[in-house]
């Protein structure tokens, strides 16, 4: 017999971005969206109240590096370039495997409290995130970030080669929630023997793509040094651009790598804080969608944003992407809720993002009885401007309930943030030694 869940007495916001009066009935065993309509909660085995609420799809976070929630604060108001040298990248080298899990735990209490119910993540010990993921309830795109540069050719080639081990090893994990990809850094910390090497095997494999492209000028001027072409270009010979692909930042494109990304069917998870903290520049986010890009919203770690709260981001998105194209127009409310939900889950390959009969059943449930939600003139323009995470009552992954009136139940929050608050002290004094 099937078990279903009727989210009741809300407000439904629509693949159309109408908001109607009606329930939703979701097949829990299959994690699908069954029906929305009215009346539906005779027909189902629980319920979850969505009286004053605003029922929306579940949030897709594409880019992150989930355990950085344990770098939260350790080093700010510094360029890309030496946040990562000067802090980052010497803390990262005393992680272990322990810390990875308990991160990534942090994460998904930060995730599935503010409505996220997917998200990417790139980082090390990926069999550890993998069992924070299927713990928590919550849908990934998982991989091994591959940087070479600084290693030998064994360790490079060791490195890229896990990145693809991984991929495979873990691809469908915790009941199909887990999905994965091949994550080399960037253009820049590859060396292109290596890509050579395993994009094809990759692509082979039907094993997706992610990488941080174009995030600082800098890092453009590395390629340009390197093989005298914009990196868009580099990556598309090296055949790392494909509808399976999705890159992180896309900050400095110029109209011919616009226009490849379209052409390739690659997306673009738009990171405005993160870049906006780290003074990498304004996307040109606007011109993306108009070239026909999939965009995609992330928060990128949580030492550069520094939470995990995308409705900051679907509002960070609305207002830097007016900025870039200086007109107050551009990157309007619903197309602002539309990347963060739909474009997320397109980049990402998840079939969610909508509130369809069919769909997965990964939703967000906003309580909209709070002063800054009033009056209710236009709920989209509430969701991209004045709603925050915390306004999130429920919130259901793949048909469970993941968080039921702000209570997480899949972890003991309070022991998740005291093991968080130990590994952190314990990692950055080995990394200070
Ligand atoms: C190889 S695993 C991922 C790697 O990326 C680092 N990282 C975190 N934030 C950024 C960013 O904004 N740009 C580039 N790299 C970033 C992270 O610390 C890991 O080392
Ligand atoms: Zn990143």
């Amino acid at each position: 017999m099937t078990d279903t869940l009727a989210v009741t007495d809300g407000r439904v916001l629509t693949p159309e971005f109408d908001v109607i009066e009606a329930d939703v009935l979701i097949d829990a065993d299959a994690g699908e969206i069954l029906e929305i309509g009215p009346g539906l909660a005779g027909d189902a085995d629980g319920t979850l109240d969505a009286t004053d609420s605003l029922v929306m799809p579940g949030l897709v976070n594409a880019h992150g590096h989930a355990t950085m929630t344990l770098l939260r604060g350790y080093a700010d108001d510094k360029t890309l370039e030496d946040w990562l040298q000067e802090d980052i990248w010497p803390a990262e080298a005393a992680l272990t495997p322990e810390d990875v899990g308990v991160g990534t735990r942090l994460a998904a209490v930060e995730l599935i409290r503010s409505g996220t119910t997917a998200f990417a993540d790139m980082y090390f010990h990926v069999g550890e995130v993998v069992e924070a993921v299927r713990e928590a309830g919550v849908r990934a795109r998982v991989g091994h970030g591959v940087v070479t540069v600084g290693k030998d050719a064994e360790a490079a080639r060791d490195d890229f080669a896990e990145s693809l081990a991984v991929a495979e090893e873990y691809d469908g994990a915790a009941d199909g929630r887990v999905r994965t990809a091949v994550m080399p850094h960037a253009p820049h910390t590859v060396g292109t023997e290596f890509f050579e090497e395993f994009v094809p095997k990759a692509r082979e494999a039907g094993i997706p793509l992610h990488f941080h492209l174009n995030e600082t000028e800098t890092y453009l001027d590395e390629i340009d040094a390197e093989a005298g072409v914009r990196p868009t270009e580099y990556a598309d010979d090296l055949g790392l651009l494909a509808e399976d692909t999705w890159v992180a930042h896309g900050v400095h494109l110029d109209a011919a790598e616009i226009e490849t990304l379209a052409e390739r069917g690659t997306a673009v998870a738009h990171c405005p804080a993160s870049n906006m903290k780290l003074a990498s520049g304004m996307a040109p986010v606007q011109e993306l969608l108009d070239a026909g890009v999939t965009v995609a919203l992330g928060t990128d770690g949580a030492a550069s944003n520094n939470d995990l709260d995308l409705f900051d981001e679907i509002r960070d998105a609305a207002m830097i992407g007016k900025l870039a194209a200086d007109d107050a127009a551009a990157v309007d409310a619903e197309t602002a809720v539309r990347v963060a939900t739909e474009g997320g889950a397109r980049a990402l390959g998840f079939d969610s993002g909508r509130i369809e009969a069919g769909a997965n059943a990964d939703l967000a449930v906003v309580d909209l009885d709070a002063a800054h939600l009033t009056p209710e003139h236009d709920l989209v323009s509430h969701l991209a401007y004045a709603a925050r995470g915390s306004d999130v009552r429920h919130t259901v992954c793949d048909g469970e309930v993941l968080m039921r009136d702000g209570e997480v139940l899949a972890f003991d929050e309070a022991d998740v943030r005291e093991r968080a608050q130990e590994h952190a002290e314990a990692l950055v004094e080995r990394a200070e030694e």
